[in-house]
């Protein structure tokens, strides 16, 4: 299931699923044309199949019918004189048959309308064929010889009733109605045998064993027998699809084009619902939560020691797929859904979990977190740090704010008040940018200033590059702590070096990127274990943090 997630993750992979679909869509379209197309051959096939057994159908009622007349009219003795008139009289009724005979319970013919008594009575053997259209069944001779009743060079079929048999031919129109791409056989079915009466030769045979539907040899085919009168009046049909397509070949571009469209339709569609769906955003809100929240340690050192007394608390957001992703992607999100404070929770929350769990008791240990500019006018700010709670002797927590256009100082001086009265220490960053002057400085009791990362990041010689020391000069003369971020060579912290005791904390990629709890853990004992060989005895080692701590509590007015 994960591996299918993370396959609509990336956009290259949408795409592809959105050919699939359109690819899916026009096949889709083409098999359901081509089984229509089937369908209605089939039906044409059955219709006429039906239309050309019509006339069996009203020869068979005729049959019936003479049946019934001739058993309605004898009444004189089987075969005597008065029988074999009462036989002829029906035989001139305008049906069309002509010569009956009377047959005793042997099959063996007796008499005749047209014969009257036979010399010696005729055998007609088994009968070939039995129906039973309504009441007694009908036996069947089919292709007899008519010389056994003395009627020469005649051949005919034989259907008897009880004690009549009437003379029949297959009806005379021309029942199968021709078509290029079709070709018919009627036939009579008997037990084990079949008799051609209509139509290609051959053809029930051939359907009886080859499949319906043959689509993939070179000449495909559609074939079907449908049978009638109790099975005994079959139709067998097969209908070339090659002839078919060629004749009607003008519908081939019509359903292209609506297949096409169904594509391209379906590619859209498919395409737009997954980056619904599966956009980072959707993505990010749907899972956002406890689970998918990270945190990452970056560590602050003391200038003064090389001690790391604190760290930087920051975000991470673990994507479907397992990947990590920075603030920058997810930090416009949270702000545009309105869901600030929720988030600090969950990141404050995850933070005391990971802290408590992995660092050492004992060692105190400066936290800071970044708080969104937004949620400095929110009353509830402190309470998301509630989970802290009784651990003062374990970690100091110090809230970052960033000032904004938004806030006027004397209402972020309360804000601040605020939190400083949870026991939340405040520093402002990102100083020197943005919104943050040396008016609010001076006006705003926080406990220090985390100088904007450009100040440090600045080649050596630039105009930003000497405007650190300008505004490490302000801030000193604020009397506020100062933490310069974005040491990234040794040269710069030699550099920043040299200017302790005025600068006391540094952070930055030289000194370490953001690490796992784990990590993070290791370099914090790393860093206390040199100090302590540095210093030759222990009782140092919780010193910087200390120091750190006074530095900024002797800040809080
Ligand atoms: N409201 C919240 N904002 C948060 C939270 N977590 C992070 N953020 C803010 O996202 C921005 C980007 O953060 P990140 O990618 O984690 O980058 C931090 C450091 O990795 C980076 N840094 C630190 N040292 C250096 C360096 O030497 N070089 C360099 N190129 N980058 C460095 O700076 C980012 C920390 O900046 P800051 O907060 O100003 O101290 C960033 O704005 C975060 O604030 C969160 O939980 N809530």
């Amino acid at each position: 299931m994960a591996k299918l997630i993370v396959n609509f993750v990336s956009s290259e992979r949408q795409r592809f699923a959105a050919y699939m679909a359109g690819l899916a869509a026009f096949l889709l379209v083409c098999a359901g044309a081509a089984f229509a197309v089937l369908h209605i051959v089939e039906s044409r096939m059955k219709d006429e199949s039906q239309q050309a057994t019509a006339p069996f159908v009203s020869l068979e009622t005729a049959i019936v019918k003479a049946f019934g007349q001739l058993n309605a009219a004898a009444s004189g003795r089987f075969c005597g004189p008065q029988f074999q008139a009462e036989m002829r009289r029906v035989a001139l009724l305008p049906d069309g048959l002509n010569e009956f005979m009377a047959i005793d319970g042997n099959n063996k013919i007796i008499c005749s309308v047209s014969r009257g008594r036979l010399d010696r009575p005729v055998a007609l053997g088994k009968p070939d064929l039995a129906f039973t259209p309504k009441g007694a069944p009908i036996d069947v001779w089919v292709d007899r010889s008519l010389d056994i009743a003395g009627f020469w060079d005649f051949t005919a079929s034989i259907a008897r009733r009880g004690q009549f048999a009437v003379v029949f031919w297959p009806p005379s129109d021309d029942v199968l109605t021709e078509r290029n791409w079709l070709e018919s056989e009627l036939v009579l079915v008997g037990a084990g045998r079949h008799w051609h009466r209509k139509g290609v030769e051959g053809i029930y045979r051939e359907n009886l064993v080859s499949p319906n539907v043959d689509l993939w040899s070179t000449a495909p085919v559609l074939r079907t027998i449908d049978c009638y009168e109790g099975g005994v009046v079959c139709v067998a049909s097969t209908a070339s699809l090659t002839v078919l397509f060629t004749d009607n070949w003008y519908y081939v571009p019509g359903i292209l084009f609506v297949a096409l469209l169904a594509a391209i339709g379906a590619s859209a569609q498919t395409r737009s619902s997954l980056a619904r769906r599966w956009s980072f955003e959707a993505r990010f809100l749907r899972t956002l939560g406890p689970d998918t929240v990270r945190c990452v340690y970056q560590p602050i050192m003391d200038l003064k020691t090389g001690q790391i007394g604190a760290c930087e608390v920051l975000a991470r957001w673990r994507d479907v797929d397992g990947s990590t992703v920075f603030p920058d992607a997810f930090i416009p999100i949270v702000e545009k859904n309105a869901m600030t404070l929720e988030f600090t929770r969950m990141v404050v929350e995850r933070a005391y979990r990971e802290l408590s769990e992995a660092v050492p008791k004992g060692v105190p240990l400066v936290v800071t977190f970044n708080i969104f500019p937004s949620d400095l006018n929110d009353p509830r700010l402190p309470t998301v740090f509630r989970v802290f709670d009784g651990s003062e002797d374990r970690f100091i927590l110090v809230a970052e704010l960033v000032e904004s256009e938004e806030i006027d100082v004397r209402c972020m001086q309360a804000r601040v008040d605020h939190l400083r009265a949870a026991g939340i220490r405040v520093l402002i960053d990102d100083f020197g940018t943005g919104y943050s002057n040396i008016k609010n400085l001076v006006d705003l009791s926080v406990d220090g200033v985390k100088l904007d990362r450009a100040f440090a990041m600045a080649p050596d010689g630039t105009v930003a590059a000497r405007m650190l020391d300008l505004a490490i000069e302000m801030v000193q003369a604020a009397g506020r702590a100062i933490v310069v971020e974005g040491i990234e060579t040794e040269e710069r912290l030699e550099q920043l070096r040299q200017k302790s005791p005025a600068i006391e904390y540094v952070q930055g990629f030289f000194i370490s990127r953001p690490l796992e709890i784990s990590a993070f853990v290791a370099f914090l004992e790393k860093s206390r274990g040199n100090l302590a060989r540095f210093h030759g005895h222990v009782s140092l080692r919780h010193e910087p943090a200390r120091q750190m701590v006074q530095a900024m509590a002797a800040n809080v007015a």
